[in-house]
C-alpha cells in the first residue's frame, strides 16, 4: 500500500518535536517555519483581504503571532485578538515580535477572513462557553476561516468535540495529520485539509490512506492467475450476489458463489455452484486454485449458517469474514490473516468497548485477533495486526445505503485473491469502493456502485 500522510497523536507529535529538538533543531524557529508555512498557505488564497488572528496562550497562539507578522509583512491588514497570557517560551517571543496592538476576545470585531489559532494539540478540555461562543461567532461573520493545526475545541486524538466548534474553510494541519483531521465528528468541521512540512520525520506505523497503484494483466495472466474468488452464500441471496459481482469487478480472473439456493442469478460471468449442503459446500472449497473465500453476507444466524461458516473456517484459505459471520463468530475462532470488515455494531458485539480512538479500537482488534480489521463507517480506519494503520477519509455519506457493505466485502475479497496481502487488498478494496460512490453520484443504490467500479479501477492502472 502506497504510505500517505502520516497521522501523529498529541504525545507523538511532542515527542517528534522533542527529537528535532534534541537533534538540535531550533525551539522558536520550528515556529517560525510552521508560522510560515500557514501565512503562505492564507496568502496565496486570500490575498490583501483583512484578517483577524485569534491566538490562544500556548504555541498554537505563538504560531498565529508569527502568521500574524508576516501577512502584516505582506501588506494584509491584520488583527490580533488573544486569549490570555503567552505562557511559552516560543509564543513569547512570537508575540514580542508582533508589533501591532493586541485586542481582547471578548470584544474584537470580525473580519473577513478568521484564523484560529487559539489551541492546538495541547487543548485539554472544552473551552470556556464564552470563549467557544465567540470563535463561533467570529468564524461565522468571516468569509474565509482556517484553523491552525486543528479547530479550537476539537479532542486531537480522538476527534471528539469538547466544545462548540465552528465550520472552518480550511485546516492547515503543521508537520503531520492528527487523528482529530480524519475521524468523526471533528472531520465534519473542516472543508479542506491542507498539511504543511514542518520538518517532522514520517512515521511508518499510521498513515491516512492514499491512493493504490494497480497492475494492469498481463500477457502470461490466465483467470486463475488473476486470482479465484468463492463467494458463499446462504438463506438471503442479495447479499453474496452483490458481493459475488463487486468481486467480479474487482480485477480478480474467476468468482465463484456457492450458492444454498441454487438460484442462477447476476451476472453471466459468475459461475454459480450448487452448495446448498455443508457437504456441498465442503467439496466445493476443497479446490485448491482458491485464492480467498469470502462468507458472511446474507449467510443468515441459525444453526445451517452456523455449520456452514464452521466449514469455511476450517477450509484453509485466505479469509474475508463480514456481515452475519461477524455476528456468528467469537475471537478465539478468527484465522490469523484474515480480513474482518466489521461495522460499529459488529465491531462492539466481537470485540466489545475498546477503550482510546477508532484508531486505537481497530488497532487493538487486528493485534487481538491476527486478523486485517476493516472498521467501516465514514471513516474507516483499516488496521494490520503488526500495529500498520490507514485511516479513509473523504467517503461519500449516500454509501451509508443497504448492501454497500455487501460490495465492499466482495471487493475485499477480490482483491485479496489478486495481491495475496490482506493489509494491502483492505488499503485497495476502500479505496475503491470509496471512488466507486464519488463517482456514483447521489441516492446511488448498492447495485450502482458495481457499473462504476471499473472506473475506479482503471483511474488507478
Ligand atoms: N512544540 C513546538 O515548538 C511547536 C508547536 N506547534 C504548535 O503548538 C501547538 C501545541 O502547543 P501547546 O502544547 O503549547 O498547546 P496549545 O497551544 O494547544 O495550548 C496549550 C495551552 O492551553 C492551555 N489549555 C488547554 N486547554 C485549555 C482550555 N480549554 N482553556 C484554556 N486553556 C487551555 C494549556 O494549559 C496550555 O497552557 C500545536 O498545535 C502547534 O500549533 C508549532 O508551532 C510547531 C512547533
Ligand atoms: N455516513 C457514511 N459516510 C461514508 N461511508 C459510509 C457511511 N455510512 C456507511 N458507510 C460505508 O458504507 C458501507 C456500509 O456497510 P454496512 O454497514 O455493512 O452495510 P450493509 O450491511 O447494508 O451492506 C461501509 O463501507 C461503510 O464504511
Ligand atoms: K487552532
Amino acid at each position: 500500500m502506497t504510505a500517505g500522510t502520516p497521522i501523529l497523536t498529541a504525545a507523538q507529535m511532542r515527542d517528534a518535536e522533542q527529537a528535532l529538538f534534541d537533534a538540535g533543531v531550533d525551539d522558536y524557529g520550528l515556529m517560525e517555519k510552521a508560522g510560515a508555512a500557514a501565512a503562505e498557505i492564507i496568502w496565496r488564497a486570500g490575498g490583501h483581504r483583512d484578517t483577524l488572528l485569534l491566538c490562544g496562550p500556548g504555541n498554537n497562539g505563538g504560531d498565529g503571532f508569527v502568521i500574524a507578522r508576516l501577512l502584516r509583512g505582506r501588506g494584509v491588514p491584520v488583527r490580533v485578538a488573544a486569549l490570555g497570557t503567552s505562557g511559552t517560551v516560543s509564543s513569547r517571543r512570537a508575540l514580542a515580535a508582533w508589533d501591532g496592538p493586541v485586542e481582547d476576545l471578548a470584544t474584537a470585531a470580525p473580519a473577513t477572513q478568521l484564523v484560529d489559532a487559539l489551541f492546538g494539540t495541547g487543548l485539554s478540555r472544552g473551552l470556556d462557553p464564552a470563549v467557544a461562543a465567540r470563535l463561533c461567532e467570529l468564524t461565522g461573520a468571516a468569509s474565509r476561516s482556517y484553523a491552525i493545526d486543528l479547530p479550537s475545541g476539537v479532542e486531537t486524538d480522538s476527534g471528539a468535540l469538547l466544545s462548540a466548534v465552528p465550520h472552518f474553510g480550511v485546516c492547515i494541519a503543521l508537520g503531520a495529520l492528527k487523528p482529530a483531521h480524519l475521524l468523526y465528528p471533528a472531520a465534519d468541521y473542516v472543508a479542506r485539509l491542507v498539511c504543511a512540512d514542518i520538518g517532522i520525520p514520517a512515521s511508518d506505523r499510521v498513515h491516512r490512506l492514499m491512493p493504490p497503484r494497480l497492475r494492469a494483466p498481463g500477457a502470461a495472466d490466465h483467470k486463475y492467475a488473476r486470482g479465484l474468488v468463492a463467494v458463499v452464500g446462504g438463506a438471503m441471496t442479495g447479499a453474496s450476489l452483490l458481493a459475488a459481482q463487486a468481486a467480479a469487478r474487482s480485477g480478480a480472473g474467476m468468482v465463484r458463489r456457492l450458492a444454498a439456493d441454487g438460484l442462477r442469478h447476476g451476472a453471466d460471468a459468475i459461475v454459480t455452484q450448487d452448495a446448498g449442503t455443508v457437504e456441498a459446500l465442503g467439496c466445493s472449497l476443497d479446490d485448491g486454485r482458491l485464492a480467498s473465500v469470502l462468507v458472511g453476507p446474507g449467510l443468515g444466524r441459525d444453526a445451517v449458517a452456523r455449520a456452514r461458516l464452521d466449514m469455511v473456517l476450517g477450509c484453509g484459505h485466505r479469509l474475508v469474514l463480514d456481515a452475519d459471520a461477524l455476528t456468528l463468530i467469537g475471537i478465539e475462532e478468527i484465522p490469523d490473516g484474515a480480513i474482518l470488515t466489521p461495522h460499529e455494531g459488529e465491531f462492539v458485539r466481537l470485540f466489545g468497548d475498546l477503550p482510546g480512538s477508532k484508531i486505537d479500537r481497530a488497532r487493538a482488534a487486528a493485534a487481538r485477533s491476527g486478523a486485517v480489521i476493516i472498521y467501516k463507517g465514514a471513516d474507516s480506519v483499516i488496521a494490520a495486526p503488526d500495529g500498520r494503520v490507514a485511516v479513509a477519509s473523504g467517503a461519500s455519506h449516500w454509501l451509508s445505503t443497504a448492501g454497500t457493505g455487501d460490495v465492499l466485502a466482495g471487493l475485499v475479497a477480490g482483491r485479496l485473491a489478486v495481491t495475496g496481502d490482506a493489509f494491502a487488498a483492505a488499503g485497495e478494496a476502500v479505496w475503491l469502493h470509496g471512488d466507486a460512490a464519488r463517482r456514483a453520484g447521489a441516492a446511488f443504490i448498492a447495485d450502482d456502485l458495481l457499473a462504476t467500479l471499473p472506473a475506479a479501477i482503471a483511474a488507478r492502472l
